[in-house]
């Protein structure tokens, strides 16, 4: 018998040597990982340090000057964030991006008639066909991500309304419509008390190993990216500065510098001892 192969597991998104400046600003430099299907995968830093940036090269509203995005093994750099959207990479934004004036069920039934009837003679068919069966099973699918996130109580109410708690689960819910392969999320917890942020790390949880959706995200709150996270990523001034499981990276003695405000050499030989242990 020969040896047994192991295949490593796909990787869902390749990001090879990505640079990208605004005027003289270098908001990434040479910044490459690698993300496999299936996996959580967090990217930390402090402010400034291009987090968003990379986000937003990745779902295509920024253009790198450098570099390649590929997501399923496909080219990206180039596409559009529309047209990468309905190749399955959905997105959430650090700032609230919801219709205010409109309920919560057509916050995320907007998202889903965006991505399948993205033109005007399609969806003119779309009405002209009488397609209700298509709306009855897209209603079907939404009241499954409503019941997922628990906010079945407040599907008829206007999202404005909401509590930023619940808004921010909405916000989920319509990013979640779009069936993407990839979820990237920026800063899903940012301004939640304790209990929101419990609840959105099991949502968060639940997606990925459940749906088996493949999360990248952005997040400031330590606790909650050392539970979740299968692995995290490191920038500081727009470099990556670690990549690894997250006990590797909280001992990593620049990431302690740099990121935790580890200052002197004892505390960073302590945090190694503490990780070798
Ligand atoms: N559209 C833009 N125009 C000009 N400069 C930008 C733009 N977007 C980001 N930058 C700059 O790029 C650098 C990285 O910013 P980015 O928002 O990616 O960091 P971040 O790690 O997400 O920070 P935070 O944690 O504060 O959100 C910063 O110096 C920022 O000012």
């Amino acid at each position: 018998m020969g040896d047994t192969i192991i295949t490593p597991p796909a990787q869902i998104l390749t990001v090879e040597d990505i640079s990208l400046a605004f005027g003289g600003v270098r908001a990434l430099t040479e910044v490459g990982f690698g993300v496999a299907k299936g996996e959580l995968f967090a990217i930390i830093g402090p402010n400034g340090a291009g987090k968003t940036s990379m986000l937003n090269c990745i779902s295509g509203r920024y253009r790198p000057q450098k570099g390649t995005i590929r997501f399923q093994g496909r080219d990206v750099t180039q596409l559009s964030p529309n047209h990468r959207a309905t190749i399955g990479i959905g997105r959430t934004f650090q700032n609230l991006a919801l219709f205010g004036h409109m309920s919560v069920l057509d916050n995320i039934m907007v998202g889903r008639h965006h991505l399948l009837r993205s033109n005007v003679l399609s969806g003119a068919l779309y009405w002209l066909g009488g397609a209700q069966k298509e709306e009855l099973a897209h209603r079907r699918e939404v009241e499954e991500i409503i019941d997922f996130l628990e906010i079945q109580h407040v599907r008829k109410a206007t999202a404005g309304t909401l509590s930023y708690g619940l808004r921010k689960r909405v916000e989920l819910a319509r990013a979640i419509a779009l069936k993407p392969e990839l979820i990237l999320l920026d800063e899903p917890m940012a301004g939640m008390n304790l209990e929101e942020k419990e609840d959105m790390a099991r949502y968060i949880v639940d997606l990925n190993e459940e749906w088996g959706m493949t999360v990248v995200m952005i997040e400031h709150d330590m606790g909650v990216v050392m539970d979740i996270s299968h692995r995290v990523m490191v920038l500081d001034f727009g470099r990556r500065i670690a990549l690894g499981l997250p006990a590797e990276v909280m001992a990593h003695p620049q990431v302690r510098r740099a990121y935790l405000g580890v200052a002197d050499d004892e505390d960073v030989e302590a945090a190694e001892a503490e990780a070798g242990r």
